[in-house]
């Protein structure tokens, strides 16, 4: 995408309500508003749910359509990607969607203990070289960053079509003594996955099934 584009898109991004941009000095000095305070922004007491690395936000769209009484928040630090996102849901007036641009590194400066009822990693990079391990969004301290931040039921979701990641998230929740509530290798081969997972397909996932890659889920919890 050429810059003029970006640009264009940022500044849409500035006029949409449903979509939030956070300074680094709100975050750094604590004064971020929101944090805590999710429930006065979306006007209700519905139960909150992220799509964490959201891209183009086809989870966030999906799941708040599927799913209109509970309220869905994209993460991504790409605004030119989530604009897609945030202008569907400005033209379908879905209410129960909201971006947030950010690094996944901060989401726990964002929200509060307890505020978040369950997450969603689509697609994520599974940053494979060693010297990656401390972006790959399934590693020991992102899962800890994760149970600060959601409830004591609260669970995530993981679809992946690597199967690198999906191996070492089931080895490391293992490890950790972690439960993993359900988990399939090949969700369009093999029976049992819910609704959520096989009707919605997001930019990468079109993608690598038409490379004829198998796509995996997990839903697992962190404490
Ligand atoms: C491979 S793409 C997948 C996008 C989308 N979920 C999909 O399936 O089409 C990964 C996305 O995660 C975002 N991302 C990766 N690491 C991130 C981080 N630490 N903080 C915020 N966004 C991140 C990238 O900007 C990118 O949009």
């Amino acid at each position: 995408m050429g810059s003029k584009n970006k640009l264009k898109r940022f500044k849409e991004n500035e006029s949409f309500n449903n979509v939030i941009q956070p300074s680094r000095e709100e975050i750094e000095n604590g004064t971020f508003e929101l944090k805590g305070k999710w429930a006065s922004f979306f006007e209700n007491d519905n139960p909150i749910i992220l799509e964490l690395g959201c891209g183009k936000g086809e989870y966030t769209l999906g799941l708040a359509k599927l799913d209109p009484e509970k309220n869905f928040i994209g993460v991504d630090i790409k605004g030119a990607r989530f604009w897609r996102g945030a202008k569907t849901a400005v033209q379908e007036e879905l209410n129960n969607v909201a971006f947030i641009r950010t690094q996944i590194e901060l989401i726990d400066q964002i929200f509060d203990e307890n505020e978040i009822s369950e997450i969603w990693i689509t697609f994520p990079d599974p940053q494979i070289k060693y010297k990656r391990t401390k972006h790959r969004l399934t590693n020991q301290k992102f899962l800890e960053k994760y149970k600060s931040i959601l409830k004591e039921d609260g669970v995530v979701n993981l679809k992946t079509d690597s199967e690198f990641m999906h191996g070492y998230t089931l080895g490391l929740l293992h490890g950790l003594g972690l439960e993993v509530v359900y988990a399939n290798h090949d969700v369009y081969k093999n029976e049992g996955s819910p609704k959520e997972v096989l009707e919605i397909q997001t930019f990468y996932e079109k993608q690598y099934l038409g490379k004829g890659k198998p796509i995996t889920y997990t839903k697992f919890r962190v404490s």
